[in-house]
């Protein structure tokens, strides 16, 4: 039996595209009433629920008379427009069986990475809950456009997990665990416990589930079971029609323990929410001083400022050569900043406003996923833009 899983008050469960439709058939209804069954009953026994449900363009496909996934983003967000309605009526629907009530909460990048929308988002889930409904959150595929996508269900159910103080993150897809390799090639194991980095090492992605309709594939997952578990938050990953097991605390699927502490609210929210609004090069003995410990990080150790951002926006930090090595909290505007950059003693940021990118694990993480952790740091301002050299840089070297 897992403990974490059987004392957790509160739980974000995230259901994949494929385990609830197809490109064909649209919203398979068997299947939605079998994972509503599963959370009714935790439910019932106490144990707050949020549902992370993908499904939305999927579920939209069948009656736009698409027969498989549109490449195109504005066919993509007619088809959520179409399907996301359908899909949280089928969930009203079925948790109306058990007499509960079910609210839809469509989250964008910018309700995240906006520290007033965060808490914001947080107070109006916590009532929900507080009033014994059940959120199914899922992305704003209608509005959201290429550049500011989270793009992918995985990392906003851990992105919610961490919002929600959550005990716990289930990950349910059409597959019941993480492989070492391709689990459609013969030979692939099972991995059944994921203590830390170094138990990834070596293990290999394929694409995305035989469905054609779910997006990220295995990649995405792992990287939300990173951002989860070293927030302290375990993660099961295990197939949906597993999901009774999963919940009642039986060995089933992949357990990824947690690797570390949950830290103070804003810190958590600044490295895995923010959206950088600027960046800030800094000196090698800075990141030295602050690799040690030792800050606050001093204007004169600034060489370079990017962006447009006031006091108390997130900015990226960069080392020399252009390598990203944290983000923080900015005390001074970007403006200011760039008038006394390199002879003032004035801080920049605060110790306690700073989360330093742990390099050592993120070495030992595969490659696809070191990647992704990269990409998905892009400081908004300029997304959509071609790369600078500050990001062409920050690109892991290998794979
Ligand atoms: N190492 C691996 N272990 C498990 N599954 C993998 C692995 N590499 C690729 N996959 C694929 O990832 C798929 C699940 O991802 P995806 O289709 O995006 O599902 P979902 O819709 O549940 O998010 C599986 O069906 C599997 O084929
Ligand atoms: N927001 C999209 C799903 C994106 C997504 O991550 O899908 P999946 O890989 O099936 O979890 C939708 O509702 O169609």
């Amino acid at each position: 039996m897992r403990d974490a899983v059987l004392t957790a008050r509160r739980i974000v469960v995230k259901v994949g595209s494929s385990s609830l439709t197809t490109a064909v058939g649209g919203l398979d209804s068997d299947r939605v009433d079998a994972l509503v069954d599963v959370l009714a009953r935790a439910r019932g026994a106490g144990t707050e629920v949020v549902l992370v449900s993908s499904g939305a363009i999927a579920a939209g496909l069948a009656p736009l008379g698409l027969t498989e996934r549109p490449g195109d983003l504005a066919r993509q967000q007619a088809a959520a427009c179409v399907g996301q309605g359908l899909l949280v009526a089928r969930y009203t629907a079925s948790f109306a069986r058990h007499g509960l009530r079910v609210g839809q909460v469509l989250l964008t990048a910018d309700d995240m990475g906006r520290r007033a929308h965060y808490r914001n988002a947080y107070r109006a889930l916590s009532q929900v809950l507080a009033m014994g409904a059940v959120p199914v959150v899922n992305e704003n595929d209608t509005v959201a456009t290429a550049e500011i996508r989270f793009g992918d269900n995985d990392r906003l159910a851990a992105l919610v997990a961490h919002l929600v103080r959550a005990d716990l993150l289930v990950l349910l897809s059409d597959i019941d665990g993480l492989y070492d390799g391709d689990p459609r090639r013969p030979g692939a194991k099972l991995l059944r416990e994921v203590r830390g980095p170094e138990d990834l090492r070596g293990v290999e992605f394929g694409g995305a589930g035989s469905a054609g309709v779910g997006t990220g594939g295995m990649v995405t997952k792992v990287e939300a079971a990173r951002m989860a578990t070293a927030a302290g938050v375990p993660v099961v990953l295990t197939a949906a029609p597993h999901a009774a097991d999963a919940l009642a605390g039986r060995e089933t699927g992949t357990f990824f323990h947690p690797t570390g502490d949950r830290g103070a609210d804003h810190l958590l929210w600044l490295e895995h929410a923010s959206s950088p609004r600027g960046t800030v090069q800094l000196t090698g003995r800075a990141v030295h001083d602050l690799a040690q410990g030792r800050g606050p990080l001093p204007a004169e150790d600034v060489t370079r400022v990017e962006g447009h951002f006031v006091a108390g926006d997130p900015v990226e930090l960069v080392d020399e050569d252009g390598r990203l090595v944290g983000r923080g909290l900015a005390s001074l505007a970007g403006q200011e900043l760039a008038l006394i950059r390199g002879r003032s003693g004035r801080a920049v940021v605060h110790q306690d406003d700073l989360v330093l990118l742990p390099t050592g694990a993120r070495a030992e993480l595969p490659a696809q996923v070191r990647r992704r952790v990269s990409v998905r740091i892009r400081p908004a301002h300029e997304s959509g833009q071609p790369p600078s050299p500050v990001q062409e840089l920050r690109q892991p070297s290998t794979g």
